[in-house]
């Protein structure tokens, strides 16, 4: 029997200090995310990170946190239950950090008489920080817990016709509101020696991005090319002229580079240069989060109309949007057939 297991990054239990802290300590000593070798990692994040991030982090989700609990939960959770009612086969939830955990949803799905799962990483576009890690530890736990199990993983989706036709859509629909004088696109940020690490050539990555255009093989787990191609092709689709939208790179960590341009620089020089009306839209999660919320909705519409600018909207991702949910859905049933 088939089964299919949606996977997003997680939150913390709650918004406590200690609750911050624990689901810091268990995202930041993936070696996945923070890659260096483990004793450097155990000194960086125990030694530094968890010293001070906890408490500025748990401020943070105080400002976005719901009755019902962490956004990214609740969106996940509405999201799953309405993808469950278009599909055929069983459908379960998890969290690559956090609750509730890759196992115990493949416990589900195993309780449920599944023997063959499509894992579906909530993200667009690969990375070794976000897609890779649910896609290794998943077949871990199969290999430990499930070896009766089969898994196949559904591949980035950051140029899927259906998928960008949805995203085009729920972006035209803020822009007819706000109508804004520029659309930033900003995704999550990577570490640049991220980019290398992904790149399966070995020769094909250069730091400064040059390479993202030039077809490669290495753009199959190349996050930057794919940020730049889900933004070209929602341009086409909705006709967006040279110059009236750009990408920028949100949420770094730490003191080394980060993918360029930074969204906080980009939207600050925006301001101060004169633009008044500016869009943002986050297409690098399907769930609003801290970062979208937070982040883009509060410090960076402040730091906008701090420096100048006038009307800042924050577009909401695809969350529950009824298009996408039938995207997802047709996904699944058509890989169940
Ligand atoms: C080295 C650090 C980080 C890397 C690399 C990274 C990549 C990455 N993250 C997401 C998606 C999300 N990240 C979120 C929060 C978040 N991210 C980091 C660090 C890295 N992310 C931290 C420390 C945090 C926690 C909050 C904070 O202290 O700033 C979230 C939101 C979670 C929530 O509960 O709402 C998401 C989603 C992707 C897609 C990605 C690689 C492309
Ligand atoms: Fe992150
Ligand atoms: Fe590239």
């Amino acid at each position: 029997m088939k089964g299919a297991l949606l996977v997003n990054l997680g939150s913390p239990n709650s918004t406590s200090v200690k609750d911050v802290k624990n689901y810091l300590d268990e995202f930041l000593m993936d070696k996945r995310v923070i890659d260096s070798p483990y004793l450097i990692r155990a000194f960086v994040v125990k030694g530094i990170i968890l010293n001070t991030r906890p408490k500025k982090s748990a401020a943070a989700y105080k400002k976005i946190w719901w009755p019902e609990g962490s956004p990214l939960i609740v969106l996940s959770e509405r999201l799953h239950k309405k993808v469950q009612e278009n599909t055929k086969i069983p459908v379960e939830l998890a969290m690559r950090y956090g609750k509730p955990s890759i196992k115990s949803g493949l416990q589900k799905l195993v309780d449920q008489g599944v023997t063959e799962i499509f894992l579906i990483p909530l993200y667009p576009q690969f990375a070794m920080a976000s897609t890779e890690t649910i896609v290794v530890l998943a077949n871990k736990l199969v290999k430990k817990h499930f070896p009766q199990v089969t898994l196949t993983d559904l591949p980035a989706f950051y140029n899927k016709a259906d998928y960008i036709e949805v995203l085009s859509e729920s972006i035209q629909s803020e822009l007819e509101k706000s109508k804004p004088e520029h659309l930033l696109f900003s995704y999550h940020g990577l570490p640049e020696r991220h980019l290398k690490k992904s790149d399966v050539t070995k020769s094909h990555c250069k730091i400064d991005g040059s390479c993202c255009n030039t077809p490669s093989p290495a753009h199959e787990f190349c996050y930057r090319h794919q940020c730049y191609e889900t933004t070209k092709q929602v341009a086409e689709k909705l006709n967006l002229k040279e110059g009236s939208y750009s990408v920028s790179f949100q949420s770094r960590l730490g003191r080394d580079p980060w993918i360029k341009p930074y969204t906080d620089h980009v939207i600050d020089d925006f301001a101060k240069n004169g633009l008044k009306k500016l869009a943002v839209v986050t297409p690098a999660f399907v769930s609003d989060c801290l970062e979208t919320l937070e982040e883009i909705g509060m410090e960076a519409k402040s730091s906008f109309i701090e420096n100048g600018g006038e009307e800042f909207t924050a577009i909401p991702c695809l969350n529950e949007n009824e298009k996408w949910i039938k995207t997802l859905s047709g996904w699944i049933n058509n890989w169940a057939e």
